[in-house]
């Protein structure tokens, strides 16, 4: 078997293409069993997301968990599922849509734009070699997490970098690393709480819930706690809200280790305890809801709060396909197309019709 993948036909009369690949988590095919065991396979085989020796996570992994998890976690997505598939890929596919919209309406309409998923279908590889085709020769990535995890943005960057190891003729690359302070993000953030509270009013706490991490990570140097904090105190200055206005907390907790802290369910019965009736909640780590969202801060943490005595619970949606949030991953894009906006249009410089009129020897 050759060591590289096949390069699409070279030609000398094609421009050049500049491509943006957007990547998410993934997700299963259909909410039921069968389909969650290879994704969840996938998913928790991967060594930036379960940091425990192989020997040891192996039969934990093929005994128990791929045992008894796809069933469990079936019945979650199919409380979250819709007509058109899952909710983290529906509003991926429309976001990819909406960002090519919006490069073509600043001038970028040869860019090509799109997404893939780190776990499950489009996978990396089959988007990136799409893209290939198409002959993008520059691409920026953009992992769709606005706070920088190993076990988030890296892998998705690894799945990127595995693949160009394999190609003969790589791409020029840039990544985007995180964009937790970014202007535009943290802005279209306060524009949603704002907006939801011009409906509804404004309960006595903002909850910001974020997806949780292994502690041990931290201490280890991920940097991952500190931007969802900083991301935090940012969209709190926004909302011109006091330190005692808001809460950070973690949500997903898996397996027994110590995670990330506070988590969300037992702050959230906390608060009820000791007489916060009402909360807003909102997910600013998620661009796009899904089962996490969806199911474990929309219904499971509002059944907690109201068991606990809460009584007015508001989940506070994504930023999906608002259009606040769409300019500012545009804008991050674009500075990170850097100068590559300026020549999108260019035709390359044919070093062999160049050398053979200057009578170069090949
Ligand atoms: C927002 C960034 C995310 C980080 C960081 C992250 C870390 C992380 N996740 C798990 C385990 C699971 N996560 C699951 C779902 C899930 N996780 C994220 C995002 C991050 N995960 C999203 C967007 C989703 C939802 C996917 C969807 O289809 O809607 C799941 C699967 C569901 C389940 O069975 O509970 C698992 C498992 C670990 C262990 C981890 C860090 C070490
Ligand atoms: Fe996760
Ligand atoms: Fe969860």
């Amino acid at each position: 078997m050759p060591d590289f993948l096949p390069e699409p036909e070279f030609r000398h009369d094609y421009t050049p293409k500049t491509g943006v690949l957007l990547i998410n988590l993934g997700t299963p095919e259909a909410p039921t069993a069968k389909a969650l065991r290879p994704y969840l396979k996938e998913f928790l085989s991967d060594r930036r997301v379960v940091e425990i020796p192989r020997l040891l996570w192996w039969p934990i992994l093929n005994g128990v968990i791929l045992t008894l998890r796809p069933k469990k976690s079936a019945a979650k997505y199919a409380s979250v599922w819709t007509a058109e598939g899952s909710p983290l890929l529906v509003h991926t596919q429309r976001q990819t849509k909406l960002l090519k919209g919006w490069l073509g309406e600043h001038g970028l309409q040869d860019v090509v734009v799109d997404f893939a998923m780190r776990y499950g279908n489009p996978s990396v590889a089959d988007t990136l070699t799409r893209m290939r085709k198409q002959g993008v020769e520059r691409l920026v990535v953009v992992p769709l997490y606005p706070q920088y995890a190993g076990s988030s943005s890296g892998t998705a960057l690894d799945a990127v970098f595995r693949l160009l190891q394999k190609m003969r003729n790589m791409p020029e690359v840039r990544t985007v690393r995180h964009f937790h302070d970014d202007a535009g993000y943290i802005g279209a953030l306060a524009g949603r709480i704002r907006a939801h509270w011009a409906i509804h009013g404004r309960a006595q706490k903002l909850v910001l819930s974020f997806h949780g991490v292994p502690h041990r990570t931290l201490e280890m140097g991920d940097p991952y706690h500190c931007e969802c904090l900083k991301t935090g105190r940012l969209l709190a200055e926004a909302l011109e809200l006091s330190r005692d206005d808001y809460i950070v907390t973690f949500q997903s907790r898996f397996g027994r280790a110590e995670w990330l802290q506070p988590y969300t369910e037992p702050t959230l019965e906390k608060l009820a305890k000791e007489g916060v009736h009402s909360v807003d909640i909102a997910c600013p780590g998620f661009v796009a809801d899904c089962l996490e969202t969806l199911e474990e801060i929309a219904m499971e943490g509002k059944q907690a709060f109201m068991a606990a005595g809460g009584r007015d619970y508001r989940y506070i949606d994504c930023l999906n396909e608002s259009a606040d949030w769409i300019a500012a991953l545009g804008r991050i894009t674009v500075a990170s197309l850097g100068d590559w906006t300026q020549n999108t249009k260019v035709k390359p410089v044919n070093r062999l019709e160049i050398a053979k009129s200057v009578g170069a020897t090949q």
